[in-house]
């Protein structure tokens, strides 16, 4: 760790984030079985193969990872940190999610409000330690001069803490998260405010996914860190993995979800799908809510239309998400209680994960449903039109960041906005299929653009200059 040429590793180009690639469930007998990491943040990071000869330094976040690690069972590129389990959850549960998660969703309100106690006082060491587990693997790990990419708002302190140790490297940092605006965001005590943006602060270069939340980072800065410093910020939009995506969406286990799924949708009837997360920020009661709402004052939609909801659980050690998890599923029977007949269901929920049926959803897609209250990117909006069958139109969000790229040919919504959604959803399934297929290849292209291996690629060159 110290910086003298003895000490230093042998990787030229580091990833650094909380999620990994993989995660471990210890079978029955004993053995491990891998399974993708979900979410964005891997779908972005995982076109780094182990061909682009990065070293991908993750968080072990399960019993099945930390006995994978003991058992030095993981993946080739992949060292996963095993920080005790109980500062993890501070950091993770605690910081992470609770707090910097919520600030840049600007999730608080009555009565979820920040408490800043002594709790969180002992949480925030947590999370300073676990920065300081990854500064320090990372600074073990690097190559003299080496490029270090760190990942999201878990790891906003590793840029400063890794500059100190090993001043060689070229850093940069990445939010894969919207950025509150100053007035939410010094809603955090001023010093742990301060440590956030000086850690940042630390890198060469600091990445976020629009201009909307460079500009947002720039300003708080400006008010409250006496701005940028040397740090340059970069715009780079994630973009869909077309290639992998096509493929892996034509695979038996994607076709057998379909035809589970045709059975229970029924003969001739547009299909409404959404993909989450089960997070508050995806706004999935809303969604159900404006479904209702479509079909008590659309009544011609009644028997024509399904819903199909797949929320796969995340962050379920939190009660707030468990909760609202809670809450999805009490809503969606209810539509369907309300107006579900003998032959239809109105709402398809499924809480579960399992990423070929999300994939079989995609495909049957005759309108996405993507309405954030905030987003960073949401990757959905941009994979469903490149990979559904018949094409497909988009209702979105305008806080999501993928509006600022397929805003131009989706049904655009306010989130909060239950009656407009549902005007939203009634004029995209009333698309002739024509159009519907015309724009649903518009906003394929748009998506992918910048696919994640040049997303990634592009970051690596700036960063080195
Ligand atoms: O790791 P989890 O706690 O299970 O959460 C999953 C990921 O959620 C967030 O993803 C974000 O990244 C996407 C790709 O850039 C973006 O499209 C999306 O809008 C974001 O929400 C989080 O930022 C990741 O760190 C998590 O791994
Ligand atoms: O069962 C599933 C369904 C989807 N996804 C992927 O999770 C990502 C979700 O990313 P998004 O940016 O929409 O939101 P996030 O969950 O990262 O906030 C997408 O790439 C999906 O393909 C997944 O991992 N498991």
């Amino acid at each position: 760790m110290a910086s003298t040429s003895s000490s230093f590793g042998a990787a030229q180009v580091l990833v650094a984030s909380n999620r990994g690639p993989v995660s471990y469930e210890i079978q029955e007998d004993g053995s491990l079985r891998s399974k993708r990491g979900g979410g964005g943040l891997v779908s972005g990071l995982s076109a780094i193969g182990p061909d682009a000869g990065a070293l991908w330094v993750c968080s072990a976040l399960s019993d099945g990872d930390r006995e994978a690690v003991r058992r030095g069972a993981g993946e080739d590129g992949v060292r996963m940190l095993d920080v005790p389990a109980d500062v993890h959850a501070d950091a993770y549960n605690g910081i992470a999610n609770s707090v910097l998660w919520f600030v840049h969703h600007m999730l608080y309100q009555t009565p979820l409000e920040p408490v800043f106690d002594a709790e969180f006082r002992r949480q925030w060491a947590s999370y300073e330690a676990f920065n300081r587990a990854f500064a320090e693997a990372l600074a073990e790990e690097a190559a003299e001069g080496a490029a270090v990419l760190v990942q999201d708002y878990h790891l906003t302190l590793v840029p400063g803490m890794l500059r100190e140790l090993r001043p060689d490297v070229r850093i940069s940092h990445f939010s894969h998260t919207p950025w509150a605006p100053v007035e939410y965001f010094r809603m955090l005590p001023d010093d742990i405010a301060g440590q956030v943006l000086r850690g940042m602060l630390g890198a060469d270069r600091l990445g976020f996914l629009t201009r909307r939340w460079a500009d947002a980072f720039t300003a708080c800065c400006e008010a409250l860190a006496g701005g940028l410093g040397e740090t340059v910020v970069g715009v780079h939009g994630l973009g869909a993995d077309a290639d992998f995506l096509r493929k892996r969406s034509r695979e038996a286990d994607v076709d057998e979800r379909m035809a589970a799924l045709r059975e229970q949708i029924g003969e001739g009837r547009k299909v409404v799908v959404r993909v989450d997360r089960t997070e508050l920020s995806k706004n999935i009661v809303r969604g159900l809510l404006a479904y209702r709402r479509l079909l008590a004052d659309r009544p011609e939609w009644r028997e024509r239309v399904v819903h199909v909801a797949f929320a796969y659980p995340s962050r379920q050690d939190l009660e707030v998400y468990r909760d609202y998890t809670a809450e999805v599923r009490r809503v969606a029977e209810s539509v369907n209680e309300e107006f579900g007949t003998a032959g239809w269901t109105p709402v398809v929920l499924h809480v579960q994960d399992d990423f070929a049926r999300s994939l079989a959803a995609y495909r049957l897609a005759d309108v996405a449903l993507v309405n954030p209250i905030r987003d960073g990117m949401n990757l959905v909006a941009k994979e469903v039109p490149v990979v559904s069958d018949a094409g497909c139109a988009l209702v979105l969000s305008r806080e999501a960041g993928a509006y600022e790229e397929l805003g131009e040919d989706a049904f655009v919504v306010n989130p909060y906005d239950v009656t407009g959604t549902a005007e939203a959803l009634h004029e995209a399934l009333s698309l002739p299929d024509g159009e519907r297929a015309e724009r649903s290849k518009r906003l394929a292209a748009a998506a992918t653009a910048l696919p994640p291996a040049r997303w990634f690629l592009d970051q690596l060159e700036a960063l080195r200059g």
